[in-house]
């Protein structure tokens, strides 16, 4: 449903970011893009979206090529592709509810969404997902009220209104404690489970990416240097992907946690 062909990014200063990047992304996978700092992770994500502009190479989303539209055209197409942030991006001084229904304003008329009037059906989702996420009784508190665990699922349910057929996801725990993001991390992976959605989740945390998804993605240097199941990250291959750590701690910190998600 994702397909990258040769995916290229050269930034102005020369840096170059993505080196002919293929992937194909099915239906329905969950996928998860380790490596480290300055890989290219953030780059990958924001160039399937283009908020980050391919210097070559091209991204299918589904039959349609979205390196090949103009502006209007990827507005559209835009609607397909939700955005998880690191940083939530919630207008602060706007409710829960507001934030949330802002994900529709790609579908909505300028003097709609200026005049905060969504449709009644929209708003009969907003509660389906606020529900959903264990947030119905904070439809009404500000952004800034909340704590960053429940910021971020907020940031889920934006993105989740847009009914989109792909979620970008870039550092969704960044900035959350551990059990806060071990629980985030779970509803994005039962939430795309349960609608069926692919999800491309650009993650520092190796043991929190093992311990949720069915493949793992590691760049190095703007090329893809693992792509495989989460178990297949061997001391080895961790070694290939950042360099020599030691990594028998992280793993066995996977098998612990197994545990405890097990019980
Ligand atoms: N706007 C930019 N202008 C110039 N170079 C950039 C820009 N953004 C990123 N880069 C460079 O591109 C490379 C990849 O950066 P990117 O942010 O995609 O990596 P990352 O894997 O997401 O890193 P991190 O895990 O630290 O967020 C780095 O060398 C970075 O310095």
């Amino acid at each position: 449903m994702l397909r990258l062909e040769k995916l290229v990014k050269t930034y102005k200063t020369g840096d170059q970011a993505l080196k002919a990047v293929d992937l194909d992304i099915p239906e329905g996978q969950v996928l998860a893009l380790i490596g480290p700092s300055g890989a290219g992770k953030s780059t990958l994500i924001r160039c399937i979206n283009r908020l980050v502009e391919p210097s070559s190479g091209q991204v299918y989303l589904g039959e349609t090529e979205l390196t090949g539209l103009s502006s209007g055209a990827l507005r559209r197409e835009r609607r397909r592709m939700g955005m998880i942030f690191q940083e939530y991006a919630l207008v602060e001084r706007l409710t829960v509810m507001e934030n949330v229904l802002s994900g529709r304003l790609g579908y909505v008329g300028f003097w709609r969404s200026f005049l905060r009037k969504y449709p009644q059906k929209d708003v009969d989702e907003a509660f389906r997902l606020l529900d959903r996420v264990g947030l119905l009784e904070m439809a009404d508190k500000r952004a800034d009220e909340l704590s960053g665990g429940q910021r971020q699922r907020v940031g889920i349910c934006r993105a989740l209104i847009q009914d989109p057929a792909l979620l970008l996801v870039d550092e969704p725990t960044a900035s959350l404690d551990p059990k806060t993001s071990r629980q985030i991390m779970r509803l994005i992976c039962e939430l795309c489970k349960e609608r069926g959605l692919a999800a491309i989740i650009n993650i520092h945390d190796v043991a929190l990416a093992q311990m949720f998804v069915q493949r793992v993605i590691g760049l190095r240097f703007g090329a893809i240097e693992f792509d495989g199941p989460p178990d297949a990250l061997t001391p080895d291959v961790l070694t290939t992907i950042y360099g020599e750590e030691d990594w028998e701690a992280t793993i066995e910190s996977v098998d612990e946690e197994d545990l405890e998600v097990a019980e």
